[in-house]
């Protein structure tokens, strides 16, 4: 069997470089690769694209590369709760593409499946629209969109095993599941990594084939609770 295991997270992001295209799971504050994420503040690579559902908080998810410059461009759908993504983009620092929620779901999980392009109704009319085809299907209108292009993929799991199979846990399974697979190259970390053979087969939600390295990380914080009370204020 190949093992997948990588010993600490400086491994398992060997070969991220500058102005490489970054797959972030997560919905909210919930199943975020923080470990990886705060691995990657540790170094100098910059000018990232990074594709996320959201650019995190201030002080943490992907608002940590955000503080320090290291992404160039976010590919995003929700953006709401992040000062200094707000300043950067007013600014013209940082380059940002809106999407549409389930577009974005979608186009992870084409790049996943090897699908190319689909339609969608999403976003015609708009300026989500501009520069796609569109086409009529049943009557109503529908517009191109691709499958994203990743270097890396980067998912949080509860439990994987070392042959890179994964079980999430609740919400947290969102973007990742989409997402693990959906990049030349897959890296999870897990709460807990496994030995081959222990996982129940039936709980597995994504396959080994998808993920290239695993490692168990050291830190996991509960953040839920925070950005509640942030949003309502
Ligand atoms: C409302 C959302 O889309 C959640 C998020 O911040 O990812």
């Amino acid at each position: 069997m190949i093992t997948k295991k990588e010993n600490n997270v400086q491994d398992a992001i060997n070969g991220i470089e500058n102005g490489m295209t970054i797959m972030f799971g997560g919905f909210g504050l919930c199943g975020i690769p923080e470990n990886t994420i705060a691995a990657l503040v540790n170094t100098s690579i910059s000018d990232l694209t990074c594709i996320s559902n959201n650019a995190g908080v201030d002080d943490f998810g992907l608002g940590l590369l955000l503080q320090k410059k290291q992404i160039k461009k976010m590919i995003s759908s929700y953006v709401g709760e992040n000062a200094e993504f707000e300043r950067q983009m007013l600014s013209g620092e940082l380059e940002v593409e809106l999407t549409p929620q389930g577009t974005l779901a979608e186009r992870c999980r084409a790049a996943q499946a090897g699908i190319p392009a689909f339609f969608t109704p999403a976003g015609y009319g708009t300026e989500v629209a501009e520069g796609k085809e569109a086409r009529e299907f049943n009557g109503k209108m529908h517009i191109m969109e691709e499958a994203f292009k990743a270097d890396f993929a980067i998912v949080k799991a509860w439990k994987g095993d070392e042959a890179g199979n994964l079980i999430f846990k609740g919400t947290a399974r969102n973007f990742n599941a989409c997402m693990a697979g959906a990049g030349k190259i897959t890296i999870a970390e897990v709460e807990e990594l496994v030995p081959v053979g222990s996982l129940d087969p039936n709980q597995i939600h994504i396959p080994g084939i998808m993920v290239q390295r695993i490692f168990q990380g050291e830190k996991f914080e509960k953040r839920i609770e925070q950005r509640t009370v942030r949003a309502r204020n």
